[in-house]
């Protein structure tokens, strides 16, 4: 509920992630008045796929936003904008008469574009793709799930170039419901978003229609391509027309994009990175489209308005949060995620174990789907409580791998990470981190900084914040973590760790993926 410091107006963010749909209301100190929150189901047809059902988060998009409102007991006329964040890259294809989707939603982390995507090299080649839109041929982006689709749904195809078929990524599926659906919503998408699709090009901002064509998605399909703060339209759809009807929907940013946005990372060379399922680590370099080297995404940080884009690299790493999970789930070691830290923490070391969760193959800096996870170094002296550390040691080195390659292709040095997710409330691993980072971490005030950037932009978009400064006044530092690790013994253990990487690789045949 709103109280004396928490008088009107504010913004409100809809944060559409891979497990959960969230709605939080900000005031104008960027500080949580409400949030509602609701899980979807995760479906998985077969190994290595991974759908949502696009109808199911819709329906939970309206109701979190309705129980956020309910929860700050505000109204309409209360709310200035209404700001999207999102999974990316998740891809969902409908039918623009009926509303209907097509099929279900295919999810980030799908694998079954592999051979696609390995095809597409083979004839097109790598490098082009990586040149254009900053991005390697992989199964992570949303083109090749769009082809899949169309060579998989029945008569898709014809209806998509006859122009009845809308493509989206789950920021175009909300906006386009929320500001009407089939009653005129607005087909759009971001900058950030459209960067995460392997068909726009990073140089003009719009689509690369040649490669739309060997990746064979008709352009008919693709929504217009806006900035990240700008008004798209107004709530007018579904449920939320009684409630918020008229509300500026305002932004739109990928979720790790809204992330560096909420950290108030806006000067060339600042980085955070997001401890989630995944984990995500992304720098700003300002106006340039810094070419990887190392394995690194070149994609969109954010655009305000008709600004010139703010560029970005990012280092994506498939398997962090999720790993805890899996020891919880389907190993059964520990009942609850926080538990790891006290296990962890009942011994002194990793026991000679390393972990590498190459679960769906390893993403950044390698990008290998062959590769399989592996524990090396196992003896019999190691413990479950060694597995433990091992676990949260793995999420430390994948980080360090993205801190030296982003290094190497910025010539920047890290100087202090920003730090936010669900896995930061473990003490344990963000002293870990900044030990084998040899940096300090921090951690701001507001966690939720995907929502709190979604909602900055949109109250840019709007005029209820004035510029990127007023944003800045509003990051307070929670906690800092400084390096306390012997540098003999770090080199050491990065060392093993690399070699544990390698073992992974090539577990795969090519025709087994
Ligand atoms: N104390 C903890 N220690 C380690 N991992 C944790 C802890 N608490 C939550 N997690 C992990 O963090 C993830 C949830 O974080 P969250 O930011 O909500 O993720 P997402 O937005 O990807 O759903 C889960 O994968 C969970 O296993
Ligand atoms: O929904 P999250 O937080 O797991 O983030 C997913 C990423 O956007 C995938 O690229």
């Amino acid at each position: 509920m709103t109280d004396a410091h928490t008088a009107g107006p504010f913004v409100a963010a809809i944060d559409q992630g891979t497990t959960s749909s969230r709605c939080i209301v900000f005031d104008r100190d960027g500080r949580i008045v409400s949030v509602d929150q609701k899980e979807h189901e995760q479906i998985f047809p077969k190994p290595g796929w991974v759908e949502h059902d696009a109808i199911e988060i819709w329906t939970n998009v309206q109701e979190v936003v309705a129980g956020a409102v309910e929860k700050a007991g505000i109204t309409r006329d209360d709310i200035k904008a209404i700001g999207i964040t999102n999974q990316r890259e998740t891809t969902v294809l409908w039918d623009r008469n009926t509303g209907e989707p097509v099929h279900n939603a295919i999810v980030w982390q799908d694998t079954r574009t592999d051979a696609l995507c390995r095809e597409l090299g083979r004839n097109a080649g790598q490098d082009r793709f990586r040149r254009e839109t900053g991005l390697p041929l992989a199964s992570y982006f949303a083109g090749p799930k769009a082809r899949w689709l169309l060579d998989n749904v029945e008569g898709l195809r014809e209806r998509a170039e006859a122009g009845d078929i809308l493509f989206g990524t789950m920021d175009t599926w909300v906006i386009w419901n929320l500001t009407g659906g089939v009653d005129g919503g607005h087909h759009v998408t971001d900058v950030t978003n459209a960067s995460r699709t392997l068909l726009m090009n990073l140089h003009t901002m719009q689509w690369d229609e040649k490669i739309a064509e060997s990746i064979g998605v008709p352009p008919a399909m693709l929504p217009e391509i806006r900035s990240s703060a700008e008004v798209y339209g107004e709530i007018t759809g579904g449920k939320l027309g009684g409630l918020l009807g008229g509300v500026p929907v305002a932004s739109a940013l990928g979720d790790q994009q809204a992330a560096l946005f909420g950290q108030t990372c806006f000067s060339e060379g600042e980085a955070k990175s997001t401890y989630g399922t995944g984990t995500f680590m992304v720098m700003n370099t300002g106006d340039k489209i810094i070419d990887s080297c190392s394995g690194l995404l070149t994609t969109v940080g954010y655009r305000i308005g008709d600004e010139q884009p703010v560029y970005a690299l990012e280092g994506s790493i498939a398997v962090t949060g999720a790993l805890v999970q899996w020891m919880r789930d389907q190993m059964g070691l520990i009942s609850t995620a926080a538990e790891i830290e006290t296990l962890a923490l009942s011994v002194e070391d990793n026991g000679g174990a390393y972990f590498v969760p190459a679960f769906s193959g390893l993403f950044a800096p390698y990008w290998r789907s062959d590769a399989r996870g592996v524990i090396a170094g196992l003896t019999r002296y190691v413990t479950k409580a060694h597995l433990a550390r091992a676990v949260l040691e793995a999420t430390a080195w994948q980080t360090r791998e993205i801190a030296d390659a982003m290094t190497k292709d910025s010539g920047v040095e890290l100087t202090a990470l920003k730090v936010d997710g669900g896995m930061t409330s473990n003490n344990l691993l963000m002293q870990t981190l900044s030990d084998f980072l040899d940096a300090p971490v921090v951690r701001p005030m507001v966690a939720e900084t995907t929502c709190l950037g979604a909602a900055y932009a949109a109250g840019l978009a709007v005029g209820f914040w004035n510029s990127t400064d007023d944003l800045r006044a509003n990051w307070r530092r929670a906690a800092e973590w400084t390096p306390r690790m012997d540098a003999a013994d770090r080199d050491r253990a990065y060392k093993n760790w690399l070699k544990a990487v390698e073992r992974t690789m090539g577990w795969l045949d090519e025709d087994e993926s």
